[in-house]
């Protein structure tokens, strides 16, 4: 209500009062807008690495011996894995897509929240670069004094958010981003700018269906899914996808019967289920054979839905004689870098609540990771020991 009022006061005031008051703040720190990711290999030659930082980091995958078995691991996944990444062009579009929508997002921001302006978008990935460190390292020599961690993750996961934010609160902590005062968003997967971006996008492949066809096509919400181990402990994930999938639901008018389902599953321990794959033979079973699928936990193509979905899904949804198309990823679309901006504003305008959510600072209930509570903590202070 308060957003809208002062979103609609902004959006009134002259174009030139508010091009001088981005002018006169130009010279002003720039308040950072740190854009949270696991990133992806740019190129295949990259990929080694990117997997060998995921298998070292113990907040996604605890290996016994990390420091030894993590380059053994690596090693032996990256000719499969390279191979899928040749297959998808070369590389994940990950870092290209996040700085179309930081770029977009902080141009709207500006308007919406000119206090804090001139807003700079920064990524930090926490697998491939920009890496956090290098980010830092930039972050100090432009003299930012105010930063926002802005999870890109929808729905959060200590094996997500939590690592990146484990890694930020290390590097916070050593000193290596300078004197600077933090605020974190850490979820946002019901909010309605992102519902309304995904809700886009299904009504745009539902309307490559007949129109006397499309109330019969199964929405097949898909999520990269997670060991049961962290499901265990408490983790909120599960819970806040489900979220993301209703509230998406009630946008569309539940025009469609819906699942979700899990995809991406790595090794031989217990994984959140059913599986993307066996629901579409179940669905054939039942003689469903109209589908789309929806990615619903990541906000830019990757390998899980460029590989995973396109063409291994894709394949096998032909065999079982199923038609079915993919709901583009939200990407450089308009509507969801407007509503990155919404997110930050919304969250620059209600900070004097905190400077995190009320959710960060509960952690997993099972969780037993030291870090987890000292950088909850630490960014509740703001930045501050
Ligand atoms: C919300 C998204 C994701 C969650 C939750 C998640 C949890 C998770 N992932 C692994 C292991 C791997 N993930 C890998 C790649 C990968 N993971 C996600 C997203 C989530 N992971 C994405 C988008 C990607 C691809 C990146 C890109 O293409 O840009 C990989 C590497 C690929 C492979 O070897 O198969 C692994 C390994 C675990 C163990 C986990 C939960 C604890
Ligand atoms: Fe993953
Ligand atoms: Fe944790």
């Amino acid at each position: 209500m308060i957003l809208s009022r002062f979103t609609s006061l902004t959006s009134s005031f002259p174009k030139y009062f508010r091009s001088l008051a981005t002018v006169q703040s130009g010279s002003k720190s720039p308040t950072a807008v740190v854009m949270l990711n696991m990133g992806g290999p740019s190129t295949v030659e990259e990929t080694h690495n990117f997997l060998l930082n995921l298998f070292s980091d113990g907040d996604l995958i605890p290996l016994p011996f990390q420091r030894y078995l993590a380059p053994i691991i690596a090693k032996r996944r990256t000719p499969k894995i390279e191979k899928q990444y040749a297959e998808i062009g070369g590389g994940s579009p990950i870092l290209r897509y996040t700085q179309i929508q930081g770029e977009g997002m902080v141009k709207l921001l500006d308007e919406l929240h000119p206090e804090t302006a001139p807003h700079k978008p920064y990524v930090a990935f926490r697998y491939a670069r920009p890496l956090t460190e290098e980010t830092a390292r930039q972050m100090k020599a432009d003299g930012v004094k105010r930063a926002i961690a802005f999870t890109q993750y929808p729905q959060y996961s200590c094996s997500t958010t939590g690592s990146s934010l484990n890694e930020l609160y290390r590097r916070g902590r050593a000193g290596e981003f300078g004197d600077v005062e933090w605020s974190v968003i850490d979820r946002w997967g019901t909010h309605p700018g992102f519902i309304e971006a995904v809700a886009q996008n299904i009504e745009a492949s539902l309307a490559k269906y007949p129109p006397s066809e499309r109330s019969e096509v199964v929405l097949l919400f898909s999520a990269h899914s997670l060991p049961m181990s962290v499901v265990n402990r408490g983790d909120p994930y599960v819970l806040e996808v489900s979220a993301s999938v209703s509230t998406v639901m009630d946008r569309l008018g539940h025009s469609n019967p819906y699942r979700l389902v899990w995809q991406s599953q790595v090794g031989p321990s217990a994984w959140m289920g059913m599986q993307t794959g066996e629901a579409l033979k179940g669905l054939a079973r039942l003689g469903r054979k109209k589908v789309i699928l929806v990615p619903i936990a990541f906000t830019s193509d990757h390998i899980e839905t460029l590989y995973e979905l396109d063409l291994e899904y894709a394949e096998e949804a032909r065999e079982l004689g199923i038609r079915i198309e993919r709901s583009e990823s939200l990407n450089d679309s308009p509507v969801f870098i407007r509503a990155l901006a919404d997110i930050a504003a919304e969250h620059l305008n209600q900070k004097k609540v905190g400077p995190t959510s009320l959710q960060l600072g509960l952690r997993c209930p099972g969780c037993t990771n030291a870090t987890c509570g000292q950088q909850k903590a630490w960014f509740g202070n703001g930045g501050r020991a």
